[in-house]
């Protein structure tokens, strides 16, 4: 199996927004983060991914498996965290656990109990009086207990605070330590891909602006800053995206060599981040 996700000329048509032709690929042993604004469509892949949501068209294969027809062998080997996890608010933890451990082959109790102690939450806790972030370690911990070869993820770090987010990319990072493992989430922390993506997919408006290694990516931009008298028509297209004050401009490019050469120490050229990248690129 040389993918364990391919999502081919995905399509869905809501009214006012439509997801279209969505393909990328995820290899064994890599995590993918997956970035875009506000409803660029993050969520709505998401679910269609995970059959929540019929597709109209397109190819989804994980494991090298229909995603539908293969649907429940597929689910039993994703771990999926989801930003609303439905979840019977009057139960304990434990008594979810039990409800939700019933549906996977592989469920681990250990390594649930370990997380329950690792994240500080307490199975006899009422789901109702957890807080959103504690509801967060409660779905990951499940996620994570049943030896899951596929994790997927709709912003699973929102909520959470920095010193277990933090806790969560070791996690997720000892997780593809087993080469036959990927990790593919959705978030709006950039500088989190920054420390532990192998491969940035970004979605904007419906469509897919890239998805390639994170390297790559980082490389093939920068930003631009300088004088606003040496921009012109001409020079003004080379930017993807560009913001102008009075006292200077400051733009994103893929084409940064041209201003090294034509404008030598009268610009100054610095490396781009992912969050640069994403602002820039949608706003233009
Ligand atoms: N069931 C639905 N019916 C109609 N429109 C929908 C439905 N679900 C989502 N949409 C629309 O699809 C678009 C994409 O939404 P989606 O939730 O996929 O975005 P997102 O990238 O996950 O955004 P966010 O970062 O805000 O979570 C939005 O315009 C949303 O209004």
């Amino acid at each position: 199996m040389k993918h364990i996700l391919e999502v081919k000329e995905l399509r869905k048509k809501f009214k006012n927004f439509t997801l279209d032709n969505i393909s990328f690929n995820l290899e064994p042993g890599y995590i993918m983060g997956f970035i875009g604004p506000n409803g660029a469509g993050k969520s709505t892949t998401i679910k269609l991914i995970m059959n929540l949501i019929k597709k109209d068209e397109g190819e989804i294969k994980i494991f090298g498996k229909d995603h539908i027809k293969y649907e429940k062998e597929v689910k039993d080997r994703i771990g999926f965290v989801y930003d609303q996890n439905y979840y019977y608010e009057d139960l304990t933890i434990n008594q979810m656990k039990n409800i939700v451990a019933s549906f996977y082959s592989k469920w681990d109790d250990n390594q649930f109990s370990y997380y329950m102690h690792q994240f500080g939450l307490n199975p006899k806790s009422k789901i109702k009086t957890l807080s959103k972030g504690m509801k967060m370690k409660f779905s990951l911990a499940i996620a994570l207990s049943h030896h899951a070869d596929l994790i997927i993820m709709d912003e699973p770090t929102s909520g959470l605070d920095p010193v277990f987010r933090r806790e969560i990319l070791d996690i997720l990072y000892d997780i593809i330590q087993d080469e036959n493992k990927s990790i593919f989430f959705s978030t709006h922390i950039t500088t989190d891909l920054e420390k532990i993506a192998d491969y940035i997919t970004f979605i904007n408006n419906g469509k897919i602006v890239f998805s390639k290694s994170k390297d790559e990516v980082l490389e093939s931009y920068a930003i631009v800053k300088g004088d606003p008298d040496i921009l012109n028509e001409e020079i003004r297209k080379k930017f993807i995206g560009l913001r102008e004050t009075k006292f200077g401009f400051e733009g994103l490019t893929d084409d940064f060599n041209v201003f090294k050469k034509t404008f030598g120490d009268r610009v100054l050229i610095e490396k781009a981040s992912l969050e640069d990248i994403m602002v820039y690129s949608v706003r233009g």
